[in-house]
């Protein structure tokens, strides 16, 4: 039986599906591997499923060529914390879980949307905190969603969930900026350049991957094309956004607010985010479902079947 490492705990349904194929060990602590303990595992394991926050980055590798380990199934469907190209480079195949993750994390985005344009997060503090002087018509006046236009920066499997759920469910126009054309079922109109569709949209959501490619593609330049009553939502990669040019924008009212699941430093989040009311902060719940953590795990187990019994893995990315 092949010996496979699981750098986290899994929903039970999960470690049974892969300790009935494979001989396992599961980490019972959730913090991410430290690379003497990468380096190890890719001696001692045949597969790993790591997860976000193991950083198998290029260094790792070096002295990985020809070491027991064949594949990493990563748990989640950005790898941005794994150098694909690096493990390629040792004959490592690197799979990922696209699909089991878009619904829910498009359902983060509306969270996200919703509760920054309608003040909600800062609503719910002000009746915790006993200081709510109840209803007039002035008080807590927010961005009306319906019939607004998105922008969606990354037309991909959650960008297009997120625009049909604005477009099918708010009456939303949507923008985007994508490298590729994406064909919708309603008009969904591509814009040549980020700062465009910053312009045009009353909220922003970024559906991009993470990685060298991206990092910080949202910068000073984009929070400045947006409207003062924009909004910003990320439910990407933390470091696709500038965060103290998100900071500086927030502060100077350059933007009326912003919503965000992922950070540059997870789990460190800005004091300066923190502090701002116009800010919705939540904590990487982009999958965070019983059944869709379940769904991403039984995937992560069928590549790596798939690779030992000598099949390319379905969801293979390198
Ligand atoms: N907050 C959370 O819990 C979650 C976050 N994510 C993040 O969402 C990302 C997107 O996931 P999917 O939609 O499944 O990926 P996808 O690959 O289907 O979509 C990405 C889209 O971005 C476009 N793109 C990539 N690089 C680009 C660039 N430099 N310029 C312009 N367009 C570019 C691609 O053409 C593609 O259409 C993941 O990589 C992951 O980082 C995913 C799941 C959960
Ligand atoms: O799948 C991913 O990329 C995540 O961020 C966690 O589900």
């Amino acid at each position: 039986m092949k010996r496979i490492l699981i750098t986290r705990p899994m929903p039970a349904r999960v470690a049974e599906a892969a300790r009935a194929h494979f001989d396992v060990e599961m980490r019972d602590d959730n913090t991410p591997l430290k690379p003497g303990q990468m380096r190890g595992a890719l001696a001692l394991y045949d597969g790993i499923l790591p997860t976000l926050g193991d950083m198998f980055s290029a260094d790792v590798f070096t002295e990985a060529e020809g070491s027991r380990c064949r594949i990493l199934a990563n748990f989640g469907v950005g790898y941005n914390h794994i150098d694909a190209d690096a493990a390629r480079s040792v004959g490592i195949a690197v799979t990922n879980t696209p699909g089991a993750v878009t619904d829910a994390t498009a359902d983060i985005a509306m969270t996200l949307i919703l509760m920054s344009a309608r003040r909600a997060g800062e609503g719910e503090r002000l009746v915790r905190a006993g200081k709510w002087p109840g209803w007039n018509p002035t008080q807590m006046l927010g961005l009306h969603v319906t019939g607004k236009t998105v922008g969606i920066i990354g037309m991909g499997r959650i960008g297009q969930a997120i625009a049909r759920r604005c477009h099918f469910g708010f009456g939303m126009e949507v923008v985007y900026y994508n490298r590729s054309d994406k064909q919708m079922e309603f008009e969904a109109r591509q814009l040549p350049r980020i700062e465009d569709v910053a312009a045009e949209a009353d909220i922003v959501v970024i559906a991009l991957p993470g990685g060298a490619e991206t990092k910080h593609i949202i910068n000073a330049e984009v929070l400045a094309a947006m409207k003062p009553t924009g909004h910003l939502v990320n439910i990407a990669r933390g470091d696709v956004v500038d965060e103290a040019a998100l900071i500086a924008a927030l502060k100077d009212g350059r933007i009326a607010g912003a919503g965000l699941d992922v950070y540059e430093r997870e789990p460190e989040v800005p004091d300066a985010l923190k502090a701002m009311e116009n800010v919705t902060l939540l904590p990487h719940l982009g999958t965070a479902a019983l059944d869709v953590r379940e769904a991403m795990g039984l995937m992560a187990v069928d590549n790596l079947r798939a690779f030992f019994d000598g099949e390319t893995p379905p969801n293979q990315v390198n």
